[in-house]
C-alpha cells in the first residue's frame, strides 16, 4: 500500500483529517518527567496510544528528537507507531533538501532507518534534490510550498517575472508538484492554516495532491476555513502539535491530549460536512 492509500485508508478509519504532530519539548513535559530528555519516548507513546483512534497520521518532527540526541528514542517511536497504529501513516517532517547525492542519503534516513511513510522536504533546490525520494515508490514526499510562518512571504509570495503569467513562487511550485514534477503521484504540499485563501489557490492549482496542512491551534490558524479551503479533491492532513501534546501539564496529559484531538477531530469533520 503506498502513501495516498494508508492516507485513504487511515481517514476513513478513524473518520479524521487530523494529524498529531510529536514535537517533544523536554522542559514542557508532566511533572516528574520535566526536563528529563531520557523520557521523549515515553511521552510520545503515550500520546499515541491516546489519540491512535483519532487521527489520518503522526508527524515527528525530527529536530526535538535530535537536539536531545534522541534519534534512537525517534526509531523506537515509529516502530511503536507501527505496531499499535500500523493504518496510520507516519510522516517524517525533517525538510530536507540538498543536492541528490545528499539526498539519496536523507531519502535512505528517512524511510530505511526511520520507516516513514512520507517526509516533508524544501524544494528550493529543486527537482534533482526531490527525486532520489520519489525512488522509493511506496512513500510520500510532501514539499513546502505556501508555510504557515509570516517569514513564507519573503519568496514564497513573489513573482515569477519569468513564468507565463507571472505566478507566485508558491503558485508556481504547486503547478508543477501536480504535474511535471509528479512523476509517480507520491507528492503532496505544505500550506499553513493561517493562509486559507492561500490554501484555495494551491487546491485550484493541485486539485488531487495531499495537502499538510499545519497551523491550527498553536499558531492560531482557523481549523473552519482551512477545512473549507482545502475541498474534497485531495486528501487533506490537518496538523496539530503544542495545542494537543500540552494540553495538560499535569499527569492527565494523555486525556487532555485526547480530548483535545477528539475536540478538533469533530472541529475539523462538522467544517467538512457543513
Ligand atoms: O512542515 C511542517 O510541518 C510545517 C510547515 C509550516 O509551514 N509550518 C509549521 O508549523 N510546520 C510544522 O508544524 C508543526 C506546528 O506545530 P504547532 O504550531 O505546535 O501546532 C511544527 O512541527 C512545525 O515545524
Amino acid at each position: 500500500m503506498n502513501f495516498i492509500q494508508q492516507l485513504h485508508q487511515a481517514e476513513s478509519l478513524n473518520d479524521s483529517l487530523l494529524c498529531v504532530g510529536l514535537d517533544p519539548e523536554p522542559a514542557k513535559f508532566p511533572v516528574g518527567w520535566k526536563g528529563d530528555a531520557a523520557r521523549i519516548y515515553d511521552f510520545c507513546a503515550a500520546i499515541v496510544d491516546a489519540t491512535k483512534d483519532l487521527v489520518n497520521a503522526f508527524k515527528p518532527q525530527i529536530a526535538y528528537f535530535a537536539a536531545h540526541r534522541a534519534e534512537e528514542q525517534l526509531e523506537r517511536l515509529i516502530a511503536h507507531i507501527k505496531r499499535v497504529a500500523p493504518a496510520v501513516p507516519v510522516i517524517l517532517d525533517a525538510k530536507r533538501g540538498d543536492i541528490g547525492s545528499t539526498a539519496e542519503q536523507y531519502a535512505r534516513e528517512a524511510f530505511e532507518r526511520y520507516q516513514a511513510d512520507a517526509v516533508t522536504l524544501s524544494p528550493f533546490m529543486g527537482f534533482d534534490s526531490v527525486e532520489p525520494y520519489l525512488r522509493y515508490p511506496d512513500k510520500g514526499a510532501i514539499l513546502l510550498c505556501r508555510t504557515s510562518n509570516t517569514g513564507g512571504n519573503d519568496w514564497q509570495m513573489q513573482r515569477l517575472a519569468d513564468v507565463p503569467g507571472q505566478p507566485r513562487l508558491f503558485e508556481h511550485l504547486a503547478r508543477l508538484a501536480e504535474t511535471e514534477w509528479n512523476k509517480n503521484g507520491q507528492l503532496g504540499l505544505v500550506v499553513g492554516a493561517t493562509f486559507p485563501a492561500e490554501i484555495a489557490r494551491v487546491r485550484e492549482l493541485a486539485p488531487s495532491l495531499p495537502l499538510l496542512i499545519p497551523g491550527v491551534g498553536a499558531q492560531g490558524g482557523d481549523a473552519e476555513a482551512t477545512v473549507r479551503a482545502a475541498g474534497r479533491s485531495g486528501p487533506v492532513i490537518v496538523n496539530s502539535s503544542r495545542a494537543v501534546l500540552y494540553a495538560s501539564a499535569g499527569e492527565d496529559f494523555a486525556a487532555a491530549a485526547r480530548r483535545v484531538a477528539q475536540q478538533t477531530r469533530e472541529q475539523l469533520n462538522r467544517a467538512r460536512a457543513g
